[in-house]
Formats: C-alpha cells, structure tokens, sequence
C-alpha cells in the first residue's frame, strides 16, 4: 500500500517506521513547509497534523479521491462538515480521537462502567489526562470521547476544564514532561471512589491502529470508525 503522509511529526515518523516494517510504502511526506500535493501514486492518506490544518488536510485528499485518516484533534467541531463533504465526493474517511486498540477497550469499558453507575448519582465522575507540553489542544481529544460518553448517560450536558461547574463534567488536564498519554476516569463519593486508567507506555499503538485502519479502509467507499476496523461495541 502507498501511503500520504499529512503531517510528518511525532506520530508520521512512528507511522512510516511501522508502515515501512509491514513493507508499505511512503508516497508524499507532507510538513508545514509543503507547497505540492501529488496524490497520484497514493492509496491512503494519513492525517496526523495539527488542529488548524487538519480540514485542509482531509479535503486535500478526498478531492483527490483518496481515502483518508484522520487522528489530528482539536477540529472536531468541523467532523460534521467532514462527513458531509466525504459523502457528496463518494469517499473515505476516518476519524479517530485514538487509534491504539486498548484505548479502544478502554472507551467500550467506560460505557459500560458509565452505563452502570448513572444509577447512582451519589457518585460524581471526573476525567484526568496527562500529556506532553508539546501538545497544542486541551483537553485531549480522547478525554472528550470519554466524556461525551458519560455525558450520554448522565444528568451532565457538557464538559468542562473548571472544577466545580455544576452542569459540566470536570476534565482536569495536564501537560507535563514527555507522557504519551494517560487517561483516568475517577467516580467520587462521600464513602469511596471507582477509578478506570489507560496508560500508553509509547507512541507504538496510536501509530499501529492507524496503520490497521489504513489496510481496513483501502478498498471501502463511506464514514467509519475504529469501532467498524476493530469490531467491537
Ligand atoms: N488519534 C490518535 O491516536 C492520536 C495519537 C497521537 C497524536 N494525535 C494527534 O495527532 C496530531 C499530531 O500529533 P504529533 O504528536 O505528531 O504532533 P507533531 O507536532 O509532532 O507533528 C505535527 C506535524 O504537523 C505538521 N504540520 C504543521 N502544519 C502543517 C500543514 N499546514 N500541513 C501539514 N502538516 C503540517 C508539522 O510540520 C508537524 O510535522 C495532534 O493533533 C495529536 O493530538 C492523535
Ligand atoms: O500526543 C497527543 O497529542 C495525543 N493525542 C490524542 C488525543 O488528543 O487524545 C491521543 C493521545 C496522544
């Protein structure tokens, strides 16, 4: 498989490792500095850029019939226009606030956890994620996933980055050192406390789930998710 690049930072330089050991190969590399987009001699394309380009990034390829991934966050208030377009174009897309299989365990595990505590409302959730302080969006786009989860359950009907807003569910997200990406979602009561936590140890999995959903999507016509590529919930 050729695969387009969007983005050749932290996660494009995993995902080319990767690719290139399950002998694909790299079509275009695509930085902040690229002028030229020449999508002839690609089958995917793998958006991992940053928030503001990610749209751009995403059209680029379905214009050129391409189908693309996407795992850029931070512009998920355009997902709707995205789907819209890739649906007018006949095309291909995915988007996914985490690529790696065991945060994908771990959302099916929060909905079930969600589901099961919206009984009890003596407990109170929250969400912590830990990243690096290179990463321009907060909260993560994955922390969102959680939360839109439990929101769909809960008397919550937003999220929020302040502690203590009585309508919104409390992300509380930090930048610090080199972590990858840690999640951790806590049900707080008077008596005791229920806590849930996903641990990437490197960027290894994001970059793999990418890849697996790029060898899933190459010959499919429509919008999908991990959820589709992986098989569960
Ligand atoms: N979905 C997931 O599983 C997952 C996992 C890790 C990171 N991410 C997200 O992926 C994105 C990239 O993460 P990263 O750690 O590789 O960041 P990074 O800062 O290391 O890399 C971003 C890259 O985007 C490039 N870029 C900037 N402007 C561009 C433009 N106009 N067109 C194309 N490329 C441009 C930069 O040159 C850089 O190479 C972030 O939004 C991050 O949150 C998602
Ligand atoms: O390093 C990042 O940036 C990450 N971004 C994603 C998010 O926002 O959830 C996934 C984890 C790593």
């Amino acid at each position: 498989m050729r695969i387009a690049l969007l983005g050749y930072g932290k996660m494009g330089k995993s995902i080319e490792t990767i690719a290139v050991n399950r002998h694909h190969s790299i079509s275009l590399k695509v930085s902040s500095h690229t002028s030229e987009f020449d999508f002839s001699d690609t089958d995917v394309a793998i958006d991992f850029s940053v928030p503001t380009t990610a749209v751009t990034n995403i059209k680029r390829a379905l214009d050129a019939g391409v189908p693309v991934i996407s795992g850029t966050t931070g512009w998920l208030d355009q997902y709707d226009t995205m789907v819209d377009y890739c649906k007018e174009q006949n095309g291909t897309f995915l988007y996914a606030s985490n690529f790696s299989l065991g945060v994908n365990l771990f959302f099916e595990l929060n909905k079930k956890l969600s589901d099961l505590m919206s009984g009890f409302p003596e407990y109170k959730p929250e969400i912590e994620e830990t990243h690096h302080i290179q990463k321009l969006d907060s909260p993560s786009g994955t922390a969102i996933t959680l939360a839109d989860q439990i929101i769909d359950v809960s008397a919550y009907n937003s999220w929020s980055l302040e502690m203590g807003n009585p309508n919104g569910l409390y992300i509380n997200s930090i930048r610090t050192d080199n972590v990858p990406g840690t999640h951790e979602i806590t049900y707080n009561s008077d008596i005791d406390s229920i806590s849930i936590k996903h641990t990437a140890h490197s960027r290894q999995g994001f970059a793999m789930g990418a890849i697996i959903a790029a060898e899933w999507i190459k010959d499919k016509k429509g919008v999908f998710s991990m959820k589709d590529v992986l098989n569960i919930g």
